[in-house]
């Protein structure tokens, strides 16, 4: 008989999407009962002017802004401490964040201490809080982390240099906002990057122990819309179809692995993250077929959807070989994308190895993956990630 499991389905309760969806972030922290509001961004788009434009949309609806520019790639718990000092300081009972993964994960943080008291670290794992974060508007501007409608909230332990997973149902924010046109001064290389954490998010969901027939639709969906329009988003940025599919690809992938989780690819790459402060997105890229070739003999039948979802032609093939065309789909995208070849290229150290590998296997992420490794298997996947293969002429900048 089946052991006993309940399947919950989150998500924020109202998600905006399209093009001028931007301009709804002030009625709607407005309409959550905010006088002012903490807008929490990262420095490049603070220097873009980005929000100082979201700022204004705000305060025509009425409500005051402080501006936190403080969210850095890959965010720390520092990086939350003086979130949290600005939001105190300034009486500020709403939050909304504007950025990628970095500046909401950021946001959050801030949000959750906020309410509930203590550190960041107090919460690391699976609903550690009692207390729900204050209203809360995220706008998304990378297509990538889905950080914007997720409870997943990933911050830099500094003292340890380990990436705590923070999964918990009140680090959900309240409203998200997708705007294509907010992604469209992407520069290629961190298209490719936020396009392939999506692409890592929709296969790990679709592959992991807690997947749903919901969180399978989900999934397949984002696969098949990054198959069809990363690469345009990549050559092209000005396209905005391109851009419009990869908001939903990475929204669409984000639903799945809210609630499917993920599995050794983002256990391994947070580890990378945290030494040595490298791209979400490029850690998972160059991760992904090793991890999934790792996975393939817990669930060929899913590689077989997965090649299909990526475009490739399966038929007369066996289950095995049709599998197989996923990894190799996988490896063309990244290398057409110009993402590094692996793991050395990116001054990943060997030495390094038993300690990465050591923490990924306690990552929150790791506990839904297909196939259980040991700690020699994770060195082992880390060290084919390593090899050398043909260098890649980049877009991606790392
Ligand atoms: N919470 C989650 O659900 C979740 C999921 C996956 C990853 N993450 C985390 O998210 C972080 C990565 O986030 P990310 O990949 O979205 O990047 P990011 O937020 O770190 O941003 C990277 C850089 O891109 C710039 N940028 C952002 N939007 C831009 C735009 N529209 N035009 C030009 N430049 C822009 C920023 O200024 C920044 O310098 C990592 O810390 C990762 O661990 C979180
Ligand atoms: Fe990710």
């Amino acid at each position: 008989m089946a052991t006993e499991q309940t399947f919950g389905f989150y998500m924020p309760t109202v998600n905006l999407m399209g093009v001028g969806a931007v301009k709804e972030a002030g009625p709607r922290i407005k309409s959550l009962g905010s006088s002012k509001t903490l807008l929490v961004t990262d420095e490049g788009l603070f220097k873009m002017g980005v929000a100082d434009e979201v700022a204004a949309y705000i305060r025509e609806a009425g409500v005051d802004v402080v501006i936190f520019p403080g969210a850095e790639p890959n965010p720390t718990d520092l990086n939350v401490e003086a979130g949290l000092t600005v939001y105190k300081e300034n009486n500020c009972d709403s939050i909304v964040s504007l950025g990628g993964g970095s500046s909401h994960d950021c946001a959050k943080g801030i949000g959750i201490v906020a309410t509930n008291g203590g550190t960041i670290h107090n919460y690391e794992g699976i609903d550690q809080s009692k207390l729900g974060m204050p209203p809360f508007v995220a706008i998304n501007t990378t297509s990538g982390t889905a950080s914007e409608m997720t409870r997943f909230c990933i911050i830099t332990d500094t003292s340890r240099k380990v990436k705590m997973a923070i999964v918990d149902k009140n680090a959900t924010p309240t409203v998200s906002i997708n705007d294509p046109i907010l992604t469209v001064k992407k520069p290629a290389g961190l298209t490719a990057a936020t396009g392939m954490d999506a692409l890592t998010h929709a296969i790990e969901a679709y592959v992991s122990t807690a997947a749903t027939p919901v969180t399978d639709a989900c999934a397949l969906q984002a696969i098949r819309l990054v198959s069809k329009s990363l690469r345009g988003a990549v050559a092209n940025g000005d396209d905005v179809d391109a851009r419009n599919d990869m908001t939903y690809a990475q929204f669409l992938a984000g639903m799945a692995f809210n609630n499917a989780s993920l599995g050794y690819v983002h256990a391994i790459a947070h580890q990378l993250g945290g030494i040595y402060n490298l791209p979400h997105g490029v850690c998972n890229a160059v991760l992904l077929p090793h991890v999934e070739r790792f996975n393939l003999v817990a669930k060929q039948e899913r590689f077989v959807d997965i090649a299909v979802a990526l475009g490739e032609n399966v038929s007369g093939l066996s289950t095995r070989e049709a599998a197989e065309k996923a990894l190799t789909a996988i490896e063309q995208l990244s290398q057409d994308l110009g993402i590094p070849g692996n793991l050395q290229a990116l001054g990943v150290k060997e030495e390094d190895f038993e300690l990465l590998a050591t923490n990924a296997m306690k990552d929150a992420c790791s506990f839904t993956n297909p196939r259980k490794a040991n700690l020699q298997d994770i060195i082992n996947i880390l060290a084919a990630a390593y090899e050398v293969k043909e260098p890649q002429k980049a877009p991606v900048t790392i």
